[in-house]
């Protein structure tokens, strides 16, 4: 997303053994940004859609022989023909290339995605902090994300990435309890001095503006929007999250009684009815 990444973090995140997927909204520049990474060394993480501009891209990459590492196949409904021929094509094309797809909703998606090539799916329609989805169409994984992982977990035979919805930091620990080998995050990590996001000033206290991909910001219209804007309170360096998101997450393998994150996957649970927050607030 456009608030979230931009090359600098994608640098200062490979750099320091992070995973990052660079959006796909500076069109022009993901050619050249795969070769920039590539001349530091570091590995190249895009994005592209399915319209038929984006088969001109791979061309180039193949052309060009700029292969990223990775490929997000980046569009709402991803259990759809179109997603099914970039797979192919992509694989066809870019062979080395680790193609992650989506975003479905269904262990029928997944299925889908993976058989066409997908070597990951990405699971949630309208989980999102920045998503209005579910109020605009009635569809989506809004409010059972972690429901859909476990199903959709259940059917992957390759990794699946839960994405959206991470609001608390042991939604991670949940989430890879369900069958997520990875967690997509927006929001979480929208507020930071690195965040590309514009820095706004309220009643003293500092916020950085988060939009969705699907909002009107992104778009610059309003059509077929279903993606808003918010603020979230700045926070400061991102490697202060992510040290404590990484502490977190140690911590819950330790509380799962293991020493690695397939630890967690072992761990009993229960369903609480309603929230389990009891006005506990961090
Ligand atoms: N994870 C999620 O829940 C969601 C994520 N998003 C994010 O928003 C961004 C834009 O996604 P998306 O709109 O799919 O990407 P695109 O604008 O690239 O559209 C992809 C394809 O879907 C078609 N399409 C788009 N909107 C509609 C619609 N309302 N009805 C029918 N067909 C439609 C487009 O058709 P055409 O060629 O006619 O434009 C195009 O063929 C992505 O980054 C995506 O991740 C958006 C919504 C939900
Ligand atoms: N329905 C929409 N979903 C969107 C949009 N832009 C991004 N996204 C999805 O949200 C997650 C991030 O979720 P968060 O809870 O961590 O903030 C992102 O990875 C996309 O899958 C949008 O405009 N509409």
């Amino acid at each position: 997303m456009q608030t979230i990444i931009d090359e600098p973090l994608a640098v200062w995140l490979a750099q320091n053994g992070y995973f990052y997927i660079m959006h796909r909204f500076n069109e022009e520049e993901r050619l050249p940004f795969v070769k920039r990474m590539h001349r530091k060394n570091l590995f190249a993480s895009i994005s592209v859609g399915v319209k038929p501009k984006e088969y001109k891209l791979i061309d180039d990459l193949a052309a060009e022989r700029a292969l990223p590492e990775y490929i997000t196949i980046d569009i709402a409904h991803g259990h759809a023909d179109t997603v099914i021929e970039m797979i192919k094509y992509i694989k066809k094309n870019l062979p080395g290339t680790f193609v992650i797809a989506g975003n479905v909703g269904t262990p029928e998606g997944v299925r889908e995605l993976e058989n066409a090539g997908a070597d990951a799916t990405k699971v949630g329609i309208g989980p999102g902090k920045a998503c209005i989805t579910k109020l605009k169409t009635g569809f989506g994984t809004g409010g059972w994300q972690l429901a859909a992982v476990r199903l959709c977990g259940k059917a992957a035979s390759k990794p699946i990435i839960a994405d959206g919805g991470i609001r608390h930091n042991g939604d991670i620990a949940k989430s890879v309890r369900f069958g997520a080998s990875m967690c997509m995050i927006g929001s979480l990590f929208a507020g930071h001095q690195e965040s590309p996001g514009e820095i706004i000033e309220e009643d003293g206290k500092k916020y950085k503006t988060y939009f969705g991909s699907a909002s009107q910001y992104q778009k610059g219209q309003y059509k077929n929007v279903e993606g808003k804007k918010l603020l979230v309170p700045y926070r400061g360096s991102i490697a202060h999250t992510l040290r404590e998101m990484h502490e977190d997450l140690q911590s819950s393998i330790s509380y799962a009684g293991g020493r690695e994150l397939t630890a967690l996957r072992k761990v009993d649970y229960v369903i609480v009815k309603n929230s389990i927050f009891n006005g506990d607030n961090i």
